[in-house]
């Protein structure tokens, strides 16, 4: 780490087919050439860099965070970012923020949760949502607006509380209801009373479902399995492997997005995720299927669970960062977005992502040393994988010569990722941002690749780049 750090740099600018710049940067350690590397910068102009990122823990829906308003959790992230970079809040220029099952009564949760987190009232916010990739959207509207000259200084992020969703009455009671607000004697008010039928109190359950085909996530997921040949036990060592990896990483302090919060009704300071749980393969094997019965193959272990959490991460330039004294994570380099049939193709967005925005980059995938793509579910990571190394698949699907290549294993998600330390939808992307850039300076690497999939049949990738000054904390 410190060699990448002491590094000095002698480029030559190669113009990249994209028209980045595409440096071939001889670096040295101890006055040694001990390796070649390549760095990705713009034309002209600054670079956009994430400065910093916080989470709160991450928990199973209906535990401790179960009081709790989303803007309430949310605000946590918003005043932890501040708090751990110095930055103060009459910086902040403006506020994007994520979340997938809105609050009705915080429809702008931005605004309502930068408030509560006692941000300077003249900083507007405003909400986005893209699902599972709400918060990346947030992010990568940050670049936009930065790089557009707009604004200098933007905090990102998202929260989901899946402890409290929005529950409604059916749609025949809720018109009734509203004619009775507008019924103006007592005789109106009483017809529309008896006209009530016991199936109009049946309440709506929002489900983690595709709109357009009323398929759970789950239940497409393992379709999705079956459809690429993933087996259980290769689910189920892939979970095995996400919870144990998380585990080791929180045991050796690596996850230093996690900021601590203190909720009202808890005495207790919350400071660990607690959906971490590192199991046995007899144990992860005699779990029944939870989607498609009997013989589905997905199950809660081997699933990413119902999740509540929030993060907040702050954009800005580098030379931003340099004139407030702070030491950016990572620059972000690139992103790309992507959209397919949400029905057989639901949650395949790394696969169509990565080669697209590596092709964007300029980069090859031997140029990656971090990966980080979002477990939705073990068998969706593992079809991903299947379909990233598939010359049929890049050729019928996506009308490419060849295949990009699955990742290397060795350096994808190593500190876990959403099936064991939770996916709160619209928090996730700032968790897979910060791991990258935290793994980045841990591992010694240079590029990291950020991939997710969401409904819809969208999908994200980004790529990032280690920032020289960066450090693990
Ligand atoms: C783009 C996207 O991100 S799409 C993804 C969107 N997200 C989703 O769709 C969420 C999917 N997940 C879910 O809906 C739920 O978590 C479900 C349906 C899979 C499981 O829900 P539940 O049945 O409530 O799970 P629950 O926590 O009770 O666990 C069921 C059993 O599995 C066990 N279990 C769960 N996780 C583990 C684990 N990691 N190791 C061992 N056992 C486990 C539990 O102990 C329990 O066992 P028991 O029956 O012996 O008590």
């Amino acid at each position: 780490m410190a060699s990448y750090i002491a590094k000095s740099v002698i480029k030559n600018t190669i113009s990249s087919t994209n028209g980045q710049h595409l440096n071939t940067v001889r670096t040295f350690s101890l006055g040694l050439q001990h390796n070649q590397k390549k760095t990705l910068s713009p034309k002209s102009g600054d670079s956009v860099v994430l400065l910093d990122g916080v989470r709160t823990p991450f928990l199973m829906s209906g535990t401790d965070y179960n009081s709790l308003m989303p803007h309430e959790l949310a605000k946590h992230a918003l005043s932890g970012i501040l708090k751990k970079t110095g930055v103060s809040k009459d910086l902040i220029d403006y506020v994007i923020y994520g979340t997938v099952i809105q609050e009705v009564k915080t429809s702008n949760i931005a605004r309502e949760a930068s408030l509560a987190a006692g941000y300077n009232e003249k900083t507007p916010a405003h909400t986005v949502t893209m699902a599972c990739i709400s918060s990346n959207v947030a992010i990568a509207t940050a670049v936009g607006l930065i790089n557009s000259g707009i604004y200098d200084v933007i905090v990102c992020g998202g929260v989901e509380s899946m402890s409290d969703v929005p529950i409604r009455h059916s749609r025949k009671m809720r018109s009734l209801m509203l004619k009775a607000n507008k019924a103006k004697t007592l005789q109106q008010k009483l017809s529309l009373l008896a006209s009530i039928r016991p199936n109009y109190l049946i309440p709506e359950l929002p489900a983690v479902a595709e709109f357009s085909s009323g398929e759970t996530m789950g239940y497409s997921a393992d379709r999705l399995a079956a459809a690429f040949d993933v087996s259980r036990q290769e689910q189920d060592e892939f979970a095995l492997r996400s919870h144990t990896l998380a585990q080791q990483a929180f045991d050796k302090g690596y996850l230093t997005d996690l900021i601590p919060v203190q909720t009202p009704t808890q005495t207790k300071l919350i400071d660990r995720d607690n959906g971490i749980r590192v199991s046995t393969p007899e144990k992860l094997a005699s779990l029944k299927p939870a989607f498609i019965k009997p013989h589905g193959t997905i199950t809660a272990a081997n699933a990413s669970y119902l999740t509540d959490g929030a993060s907040a991460c702050i954009v800005t330039t580098e030379s931003k960062a340099k004139q407030l004294g702070i030491k950016p994570k990572a620059y972000l380099r690139n992103f790309t977005f992507v959209s397919q049939d949400p029905i057989d193709q639901l949650l395949l967005g790394p696969a169509y992502g990565t080669p697209l925005i590596l092709e964007k980059a300029g980069l090859s995938i031997k140029d990656i040393d971090v990966w980080e793509f979002h477990e939705a579910f073990a068998g969706q990571i593992l079809a991903n994988f299947k379909a990233m190394d598939s010359d049929f698949f890049a050729q019928k699907y996506m009308k490419r010569q060849s295949k990009v290549g699955a990742p290397d294993i060795s350096k994808f998600n190593n500190w876990g990722g959403s099936l064991s330390i939770g996916h709160p939808f619209a928090a996730t992307g700032v968790r897979l941002a910060m791991h990258t850039a935290n793994r980045l300076v841990r591992e010694d690497g240079q590029f990291g690749l950020v991939a997710a999939c969401a409904a819809g049949g969208q999908g994200v990738a980004m790529i990032l780049e280690r920032h020289p000054d960066a450090t693990p904390n």
